[in-house]
């Protein structure tokens, strides 16, 4: 198995609060990866590191083989990476399709040029555009691929979910990073949510998956292997039970070692 991203010594620093305190973690092509640990534990920060939003204070993020510790977020984003956040992050007046195609914008040369000068060329890669995301919205809900025009805010919790995944899958990720997806959910649409995302697993064979998430049957069920984080150090890597079960994780979530 080839590794996809590899962070080697990740330091990201607040004056005196580390939040990534020499974080080393390597995820193999194609993984489903689970991270896990207490409030504060320095979990999307891990996030905003490796997309650039937060400039670590040492260490290095590699991703397939590329440095992209320094890059701008823009960059990381060209080099393969995309994500979701904690909040929903859509826009709720723009319609299903136009916030999906904002995955895209790098496919589709809309500036005057080629409004104006190329035309014909201009409309097919944005025909090709809205194609792509009705496919992307068809594998998680029929009824979003049947309502593109409609405006995001009709839909509920589950399907606005969907429509930012969607987004990220566009863009043709290697590395596809979701922060606490089901947060907001119902039960039984987090439940739902767990089918999609082993469901992108199926479609996406390697393309790796990082994901952040508070319930732990979400975890249980999608996460080949979890890094737990306290205090923006790992204490434990592994298979779900394995981590559950060691008592410096027990520790950092109950306060108390068995
Ligand atoms: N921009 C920032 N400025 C200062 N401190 C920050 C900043 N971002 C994060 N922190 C601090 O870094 C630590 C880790 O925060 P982070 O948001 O990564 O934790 P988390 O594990 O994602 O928490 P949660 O599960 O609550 O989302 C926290 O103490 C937080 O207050």
């Amino acid at each position: 198995m080839t590794t996809l991203l590899k962070t080697e010594d990740l330091l990201v620093q607040f004056g005196g609060l580390k939040a990534l305190d020499r974080l080393s973690v390597s995820f193999d092509a194609g993984a489903i990866v689970g991270v896990i640990g207490p409030n504060g534990s320095g979990k999307t920060t891990f996030f905003n590191a490796i997309t650039g939003l937060y400039q670590p204070t040492s260490g290095t993020i590699v991703l397939d083989g590329e440095d992209i510790t320094d890059l701008p977020t823009a960059d990381v984003f060209r080099h393969g990476v995309s994500r979701t956040f904690q909040r929903c992050r859509l826009c709720l007046d723009m319609s299903v399709v136009d916030n999906v195609m904002v995955g895209r914008h790098h496919k589709v040369d809309a500036g005057f040029f080629s409004n104006v000068f190329r035309r014909s060329r201009y409309r097919k890669s944005l025909k090709e555009s809205v194609e792509v995301s009705r496919e992307a919205l068809a594998n998680f809900s029929g009824s979003l691929a049947e309502n593109l025009f409609e405006p995001v805010s009709k839909f509920n919790m589950i399907d606005r979910r969907r429509i930012e995944v969607c987004r990220a899958l566009v863009a043709e990720p290697k590395l596809l990073l979701l922060d606490e997806p089901a947060a907001g959910m119902t039960l039984d649409e987090t439940r739902e949510f767990m089918d999609d995302i082993l469901r992108i697993r199926d479609l996406y064979p390697r393309m790796t998956i990082v994901i952040i998430e508070h319930e732990m049957d979400v975890m249980q069920r999608v996460a080949e292997t979890c890094v737990v984080l306290s205090f923006g150090r790992k204490i434990s890597e592994g298979p779900f039970e394995q981590v559950i079960a060691d008592p410096w994780v027990q520790e950092a979530y109950l306060g108390k070692r068995s």
